[in-house]
């Protein structure tokens, strides 16, 4: 096999077989077949949701051009401004020294015009150039790290597993990426010990595997003994890649946040008003929190929770970096949302001139024990005697919640943890099982009990995943649907969306997993989606049907028996990863894109 056939990128996504013949009945053969494939490629086009509170579209499209050609009033291109003298990938080399205005622009969506549309370019053919006696120069890379430089990272240290020998500082090397096979045992495994040499033969490690998996060819920013010497920094310097996609790392801060068109639209469908009161159950690392926070014109309260302390100082970091004042934070398992037995709030304490001091409850926190009394004293105390620990970490406090009142927010956004089965680019999707595609279920039913309890009558929840696994998506509204006979689903607004998917699977253990009936399909948006739940004219029963009831603060506002209340959704294939904050191990994140199978 000659290297110009070994050495492309046309990967296929390995899925475990039972689970790849379950989404087959779901999808149909022809579809899930496009699925499949698209999911191994990033998506073209990174979204900007522009922070409307302190710039607009125009500027920041403005200031974009200006980086990639320098000033641009006069359409001529003149010196690039110093200050953005470091963002060389913004730099367009293909154009011929002409400023193309194609590669960015508003988004056409009516009601999304604080986005803004970036193109990358891909797939590209890439000539690995070496002399026809040596073997190429080559490094083979982690799924993970593969994963992140097709959206437009570079490869960091701890990402390469294998290195030709005699690779020095400057050299150019092919870059593949190592995938998971069966191993012996039956469990996947790349099966390659960090530090393997490679001898450019047909013996390497997944030689033959590694056909179609290429994705570019970079620069070495130091020796091969360096890279497996040092625990951190850029090995290689990507310089032709398969997909060009432009990175955002440090760009504009605080003027606009990376993040995949559906998870703007999730955001979007909760259709949060100014002043109202908001509840994003599993908030970090934010990217949706602050869009509702922008959408509300910081106005009211996004109370974003999460169960992670370090991701919820993540959100607190977002929030101060976007300027909005309007979320609060907490610490707070989203199983545990609904406060056991309620204690006055802690406003009214405040009023009272009580406790609120001593116990650290932040307004807006419902804080509570076993008993119903509150943790205040002992709480302060302990604080007092071991410092501030390590809450304090980053200039923030991370509050711990033990939940709310039932009926305490207009509205509740549950973006759930899932099997991410449509996250792009992936190149493995063998782990997931159909016991952990059902066990990603059952949890996120537990978290919707919650939420249906928080939400006050007349109020609105938006459900939304990062999976194309039915189970976890139309399931999940056929619950709601089924077991809370109040809500219903509505039409929402913008819907770019396709429909959901309509009828049932049965499991070889003869359970049966119910999706949408005939008519829901349409009220729910697959991919760029979106749903609506009425709670109808039967608020009351949901009223009745809660305990510990606390009067919503909007309850007064509220038509009682509108017919329009609520709304539900659910994301197909989006799911937002901030480059700056989540940064995996092995490569630095310093791309999104927008996600469009
Ligand atoms: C899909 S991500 C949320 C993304 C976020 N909504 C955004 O747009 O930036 C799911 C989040 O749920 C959190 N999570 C998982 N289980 C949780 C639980 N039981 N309670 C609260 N948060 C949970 C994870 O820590 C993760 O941050």
């Amino acid at each position: 096999m000659d290297s110009s056939e070994r050495c492309c990128y046309d990967p296929y996504l390995q899925w475990n077989p039972q689970v790849e013949e379950y989404f087959i009945k779901a999808y149909g053969a022809d579809h899930f077949a496009r699925i499949s494939k698209a999911l191994t490629r990033p998506s073209c086009y990174s979204c900007l949701r522009v922070n409307m509170l302190n710039t607009t579209p125009d500027a920041v499209i403005q200031k974009l051009l200006e980086m990639r050609y320098g000033k641009v009033e006069n359409g001529a291109r003149n010196e690039v401004e110093k200050e953005y003298d470091n963002v060389q990938i913004l730099k367009d080399n293909t154009n011929g020294g002409g400023i193309n205005r194609d590669f960015i622009h508003k988004c056409p969506i009516p009601g999304l015009e604080y986005v803004v549309y970036v193109r990358g370019s891909g797939p590209h053919g890439v000539g690995y150039a070496h002399s026809p006696d040596q073997p190429m120069k080559e490094v083979i890379v982690s799924r993970k790290c593969a994963e992140a430089v097709l959206r437009g990272a570079q490869i960091y240290v701890p990402g390469v597993l294998a290195c030709s020998s005699h690779v020095e500082k400057g050299d150019t090397v092919a870059v593949s990426v190592a995938l998971e096979q069966r191993e012996q045992d039956g469990k996947w495994g790349t099966g390659i010990t960090r530090g393997t040499v490679l001898q450019g033969l047909g013996t390497d490690p997944h030689y033959i595997q590694r056909k179609g998996l290429y994705i570019g060819q970079g620069t070495t920013m130091m020796s091969r003994a360096g890279i497996f010497r040092a625990l951190e920094g850029v090995a290689i310097c990507m310089t032709n890649r398969v997909y060009d996609l432009p990175s955002f790392n440090n760009v504009l801060e605080g003027e606009i946040f990376l993040q995949n068109l559906p998870s703007i639209i999730a955001a979007h469908a909760l259709d949060p008003q100014e002043g109202e009161r908001i509840f994003d159950m599993c908030a970090a690392p934010g990217g949706k929190t602050t869009a509702i926070a922008m959408l509300m014109r910081d106005q009211g309260e996004v109370v974003a929770a999460d169960r992670s302390h370090n991701k919820v100082i993540d959100v607190q970091n977002l929030a101060a970096e976007m300027g909005l004042k309007c979320i609060v934070t907490y610490k707070l398992d989203a199983l545990k949302s609904v406060a056991r037995k309620v204690v006055p709030d802690v406003t009214d304490l405040n009023a009272a001139g009580e406790v609120a001091s001593e116990i650290s409850v932040q307004p807006g926190e419902t804080s509570v024990t076993e008993n119903g009394n509150t943790p205040t004293s002992k709480l302060g105390k302990q604080r007092k005697k071991n410092g501030p620990g390590k809450n304090n970490y980053s200039g923030f406090r991370v509050e711990k919640s033990k939940g709310f009142p039932p009926n305490s927010f207009d509205r509740v956004l549950l973006d759930a943890p899932c099997s991410a089965l449509g996250l792009r680019p992936r190149l493995f999707a063998g782990e997931e099982t159909l016991e952990s595609l059902r066990n990603h279920g059952k949890y996120q039913r537990r978290m919707f009990d919650q939420a249906v309890q928080l939400v006050r009558p007349g109020g609105v929840i938006v459900y939304s995943t990062c999976t194309i696994n039915p189970g976890e998506n139309e399931a999940i509204v056929r619950y709601a649907l089924d077991t809370y006979k109040f809500l219903s689903l509505a039409p929402q607004h913008p819907r770019i969306g396709g429909p959901g998917l309509v009828g049932h699977y049965e499991f070889s253990d003869g359970y049966v997993e119910r999706w949408l009936k005939p008519g829901e399909e349409d009220l729910v948006q697959s991919l760029k989606f979106k749903g609506r739940i009425d709670i109808k004219s039967d608020v009351q029963e949901h009223s009745a049907s809660t305990t510990n009831r606390a009067p919503s603060p909007k309850s007064n506002q509220v038509e009682p028996s509108s017919a329009k209340i609520g709304s539900f959704g659910i994301s197909g294939l989006a799911r937002p990863i901030n480059s700056r904050i989540l940064l995996d191990p092995e490569s630095c994140r310093t791309h999104k894109a927008m996600d469009s199978v």
